[in-house]
């Protein structure tokens, strides 16, 4: 035999080997695997591809939300992973028997120092367990009080820069002078972050010079992704840095940018008795074991802090904004409500006052982070034992979660799920347990209202809930009520439609220092605000794209200083 003929056969039979173990695998996952029996994509149950695909393009929560209206409440996303979209789901796998799930090995992605999980990516539940009781003193009442000052400060350079024409602000083909409001909540809410964490803002909202760090950190959470969905990654840093190279780049730069900010603010210590996070995070000790936070541990929450504070609020705030520019009766409303109950400005601070004050507003926050969730894909837990959700079997060891885009818009939870309705929060009363309602309901129609309200609140969980659940909440919130409440007491605002919405508006791009500009920017590039509707959102939404965080650019809108009466 020649040599030409041995190597031909032993490449068939690589290739034949290969083949047969492939189509083996194929086989078990399309017929033996304890998952399939549940529906989903042919390639979806062979493969994790698709699902590294769509994390890579950002469309995740869209993709997912395809397939729950197609194929229904349950779908098998990936050979190993199971996605559900509905509150019964929701409340079993987040907050039910703590033995039964644990966060999956996706986490393992995320972590800036190798080896020091943050709060947010340990696995281990006892280790979880110890960061958080350090980490709860950051986010107490007293913590929470202490920061209101430096919150207000950025709430008040907000406002200031949306009613300053001069900054920030392209001019549109009809000669609006328009604002790219994503731009502008992240500014803020990374200033707030700053100044919560590290003692000193980024300084966003008043000078350029920082403002690089946002596509970084939007590009490091992209990269967490990525590699979360497909473990392998790290193991081939190769292949990473091939395909996903300038998120890895980005990534790796933004661990960097974070470590010098924590050490720059470690080393100051408690210089000026300032109490921000990070006063808290130092000293804080678990009451169990007498031990904090030691340094690398620091970083890894610092690092966390930045990207889980800052891309969510900023999310929330711009969609709340877009929403009520999109609808002018709700704005006018929220409006007058919020101009009756105060004579200035000033006034307006978070707490009571607002929320029990002007019940609508939270209802509008609440309803844009409905339809816009900042972490809108799926957060996927390890099953522990056999178990059965929602009616369904699954088995031990395999992956499953809820995708909140897709359960934010379930017609088993809304009525008229894509339709912006802040009232639907109000119809049924504003207590959170609404099981409280069944007593007092009077007749057919205040039943149905109670029932529309807590079917809405049980299929909606922006912070997603249980121990896991966002320990930022309270924070978050007490941010978004007031920077509304005064947005709205100072200006009239809409979002800018010169065109249709969906159908393209107008070009823009960005400078050598990654500032936005109207028309051509960097190299020529140009791009169109609001350009396409893709399959899984409605005309109008605020567009997110999936990089754990929601990544926005949206929308263009038009603020005028309110006339007064
Ligand atoms: C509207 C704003 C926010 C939203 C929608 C939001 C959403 C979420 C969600 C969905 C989770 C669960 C993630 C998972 O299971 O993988 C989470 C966790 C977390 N969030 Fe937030 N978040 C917001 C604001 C904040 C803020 C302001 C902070 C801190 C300053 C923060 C800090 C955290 C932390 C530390 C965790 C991990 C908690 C744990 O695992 O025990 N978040 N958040």
């Amino acid at each position: 035999m020649s040599l030409l003929e041995t190597i031909v056969q032993f490449v068939t039979l690589v290739a034949a080997f290969v083949g047969g173990f492939l189509a083996l695998a194929a086989f078990y996952r399309l017929t033996l695997h304890p998952l399939a029996q549940y529906p989903g994509p042919l390639l979806c149950k062979l493969s994790s591809i698709p699902d590294v695909y769509h994390a890579w393009k950002g469309d995740r929560h869209l993709h997912y939300y395809r397939l729950h209206r197609k194929y229904g409440s349950v779908v098998r996303y990936a050979p190993n992973k199971v996605s559900f979209d509905t509150g019964a789901a929701l409340k079993h796998i987040y907050s039910g028997n703590k033995k039964e799930f644990i966060k999956s090995d996706f986490y393992e992605g995320f972590p800036a120092v190798k080896g020091f999980p943050s709060v947010h990516s340990a696995i281990i539940k006892s280790e979880h367990a110890k960061k958080k009781r350090v980490m709860s003193h950051a986010f107490s009442e007293q913590a929470l009080a202490s920061a209101q000052p430096y919150i207000m400060d950025k709430i008040v350079q907000l406002c200031d820069l949306l009613g300053d024409n001069t900054r920030d602000t392209v001019v549109t083909p009809s000669g609006k002078p328009a604002k790219m409001i994503s731009r502008l909540t992240s500014y803020f809410s990374f200033d707030v972050m700053g100044e919560l964490c590290f003692g000193k803002g980024f300084d966003m909202l008043t000078s350029a010079d920082n403002r690089f760090a946002l596509r970084m950190t939007s590009n490091a959470a992209h990269r967490h992704l990525v590699y979360g969905c497909f473990r392998l990654l790290d193991k081939l840093p190769f292949i990473g840095s091939y395909f996903f190279g300038h998120i890895v780049e980005d990534r790796k730069k933004f661990v960097e940018y974070s470590r010098a900010v924590a050490s720059k603010r470690m080393a100051l210590g408690d210089e000026g008795h300032r109490k921000d996070l990070f006063h808290y995070l130092m000293h804080a000790t678990d009451p169990e074991t007498g031990k904090g936070f030691e340094r690398n541990e620091l970083l890894s929450e610092s690092n966390l802090l930045i990207v889980a504070g800052s891309d969510t609020t900023a999310t929330s705030l711009a969609g709340c904004l877009h929403y009520l520019g999109l609808h002018p009766d709700v704005r006018k409303e929220l409006t007058r409500q919020v101009r009756a109950q105060f004579y200035s400005v000033d006034e307006i601070h978070s707490g009571s006052t607002l929320t029990k004050g002007i019940p609508l507003l939270r209802a509008c926050i609440d309803e844009s982070m409905r339809l816009s969730p900042p972490v809108p894909g799926v957060l996927p837990r390890t099953a522990l034992e056999d178990v059965v959700i929602d009616g369904c079997k699954i088995p031990k060891g395999c992956d499953v979660g809820v995708s909140t885009w897709s359960m934010h818009r379930n017609p088993k939870h809304f009525v008229k799920p894509l339709e912006y309705d802040p009232y639907r929060w109000l119809r049924g009363g504003q207590v959170d347990d609404s099981s409280k309602y069944s007593d007092v309901a009077q007749d057919i129609d205040e039943k149905a209202a109670l029932n529309e309200t807590a079917n809405a609140r049980a299929g909606y969980a922006p912070f997603s809930i249980g121990t896991r659940s966002c320990i930022g909440r309270a924070l978050a919130y007490s941010e978004l009520d007031c920077a509304v409440a005064r947005i709205c007491f100072m200006y009239d605002f809409e979002v800018c439609l010169e065109g249709k919405l969906g159908s393209g508006v107008f070009g823009y791009g960005y400078d050598d220092s990654d500032e936005f500009v109207a028309g051509r920017g960097k190299g020529g590039k140009i791009n169109e605000w609001d350009v396409k509707k893709r399959d899984g959102e409605e005309i109008g939404t605020f567009r997110l794209w999936d990089h754990f965080a929601g990544e926005k650019e949206g929308s263009m809108m038009v603020f005028a200083h309110a006339k007064k009466e």
